[in-house]
């Protein structure tokens, strides 16, 4: 199976743990896609979705299935969302689409998140994929400086902006070792909108594509 095809497995393997008579919170990108797909079969079932992403809203509206402003909901049980990285503990990096402001804010009113990745984005440390920031485009140079001090290397994305209207700074050769005191950290820079490490709002459960199936990985 290739790496789409692995996607597509978890994407639809998803569509079970989607509590009936619900909201579902929904992530981006192309695992989240399938997703998206697959939750069009079981749409009467469901009271609609959040989006986290312009992408995601418009794809949910595609299949017919109902977008609710996000500040009318008050909670939801799941969110299904992919990863760039994920370890052993549940703790992810996100952001290679950038979308991680809106992924970590449709997070937040979850209870659960599930992930779903293909094996390749399991990892035993954090970092190889280079780490998304979100910034106000003012701070960028700060905020690289600052990351220079941890032994990153930051550079803008070039010709990106996210849906919030804001650059993201890329971060290579950081080696992630304790995710939940890194996100602190940077949460407190000056103009850092969002980080893309997800340790306060980690993973629950992984569902991993690999050649001999799904795997749910339980945190
Ligand atoms: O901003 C994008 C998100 O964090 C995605 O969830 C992440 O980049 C994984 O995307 P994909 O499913 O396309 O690998």
């Amino acid at each position: 199976m290739n790496q789409d095809q692995l996607k597509a497995l978890v994407g639809q393997a998803a569509v079970q743990h989607v509590v009936p008579g619900s909201v579902v919170g929904v992530g981006t990108g192309s695992t989240v896609n399938h997703f998206i797909d697959a939750l069009a079969a079981i749409k009467d079932r469901i009271a609609g979705a959040v989006s986290s992403s312009e992408r995601s809203t418009e794809r949910l509206k595609a299949h017919g299935i109902p977008v609710l402003d996000t500040s009318t909901v008050q909670g939801i049980p799941v969110y299904v969302d992919g990863a760039d990285e994920i370890d052993h503990q549940g703790f992810m990096i996100k952001g290679g689409g950038a979308a991680l402001t809106r992924e970590k804010i449709v997070a937040d009113l979850a209870e659960r998140f599930i992930c779903i990745a293909d094996e390749s984005k399991l990892v035993d440390v954090l970092g190889n994929f280079p780490l998304p920031v979100e910034v106000i485009g003012m701070a960028a140079a700060q905020v690289a400086r600052r990351f220079k001090a941890l032994g990153g290397e930051a550079s803008i994305r070039p010709g990106v902006l996210t849906d919030n209207g804001n650059p993201i700074l890329d971060v290579r050769g950081l080696r992630i070792t304790d995710p939940l005191a890194m996100e602190t950290e940077v949460n407190q820079w000056p103009g850092v909108v969002t980080v893309g490490i997800f340790a306060r709002h980690k993973a629950q459960v992984c569902l991993l594509g690999t050649a001999e199936g799904v795997k749910t990985l339980s945190f």
